[in-house]
């Protein structure tokens, strides 16, 4: 933090950098992986920093939690039993409940300190961890995964970057164990990065996601704070007659996320889709 302003410089995105201005720090600390910072912004409310890379803030993180949630569920025919892998901030799992065929949710993040920071300051992401169809796991995903196939109707991979703890969610036996861990007929969502900043990872990921899942597709969302002004989510179903592009019902109390702006978002600019589609 410079002169009053955090700083997002990083080398994935090289030569640019979001910037904010800070009103105060609110927690700093090093957990067991990562570098944990929460700051009060003089716009944005409480942005929550992991290694340096914005990960969430109060005043726009509903457009990419209720996007990452919403394109699954909302196109799933009756998502009963829900996976969050990371989303440890309560973000997602705040969407998921909004679904009144959800019975249960259940949130693996490797980092408790993101979960117990996430509850002191960012209450407008955390207040659903205290809903009773809500079970949080902190552990690893890989080693959670093997422990529950077959069990889930949608799991949401809500990570960080592929450079650190997250690194391993992006590759080809992290898909695996989704795809065992699914239902019959079950649908994943997973953050799938920007495509002005990470266009061939997004490529070898759809790859990698079109090998074990018929159905593959990526929407983008809108989102001030991250690199670019948007990210990416990659959407699958083991159901071959789905379309995750087509809401099959009415989601109550979004900001962001309607039908319209559900099927709009799996169009893409050409530079993006000619070379994602065509190679
Ligand atoms: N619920 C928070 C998810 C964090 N998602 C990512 C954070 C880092 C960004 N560069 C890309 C999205």
């Amino acid at each position: 933090i410079v002169d009053g302003w955090f700083r997002e410089i990083n080398s994935q995105w090289p030569g640019q950098a979001m910037t904010l201005q800070v009103k105060q720090i609110l927690h700093m600390e090093k957990s067991l992986f990562q570098d944990v910072l929460v700051f009060e912004s003089e716009t944005y409310g409480n942005v929550l920093v992991l290694d340096g890379v914005i990960q969430c803030t109060e005043r726009d993180e509903f457009s990419y939690q209720e996007m990452i949630t919403h394109l699954p569920m909302a196109s799933h025919p009756n998502p009963e039993n829900v996976l969050v892998i990371g989303g440890g901030d309560g973000g997602v799992i705040r969407e998921v409940l909004k679904h009144k065929s959800v019975k249960k949710v259940t949130l693996c993040d490797i980092d408790e300190a993101v979960i117990r920071v996430s509850k002191q300051w960012l209450p407008i992401m955390s207040a659903c961890y205290k809903d009773s169809r809500v079970e949080v796991h902190i552990g690893d995903g890989f080693k959670f995964l093997p422990e529950h196939k077959n069990e889930y109707d949608v799991i949401i991979t809500d990570s960080s970057d592929p450079v650190g703890p997250a690194e391993a969610l992006f590759k080809a036996p992290y898909f695996q164990l989704l795809h065992e861990a699914l239902k019959e007929g079950g649908s994943v969502s997973t953050q799938a990065e920007c495509i002005w900043m990470h266009l061939p990872l997004i490529k070898e990921l759809r790859e990698t996601c079109k090998k074990l899942f018929p159905v593959v597709d990526y929407a983008i969302t809108t989102i001030p704070t991250y690199p670019a002004g948007q990210i990416g989510i990659m959407v699958c179903s083991k159901d071959a007659s789905r379309n995750v592009a087509v809401p099959l019902r009415a989601v109550p109390e979004t900001k962001y996320y309607n039908s319209d702006v559900h099927r709009a978002a799996f169009t893409i600019p050409e530079f993006a889709r000619s070379m994602l589609e065509d190679g």
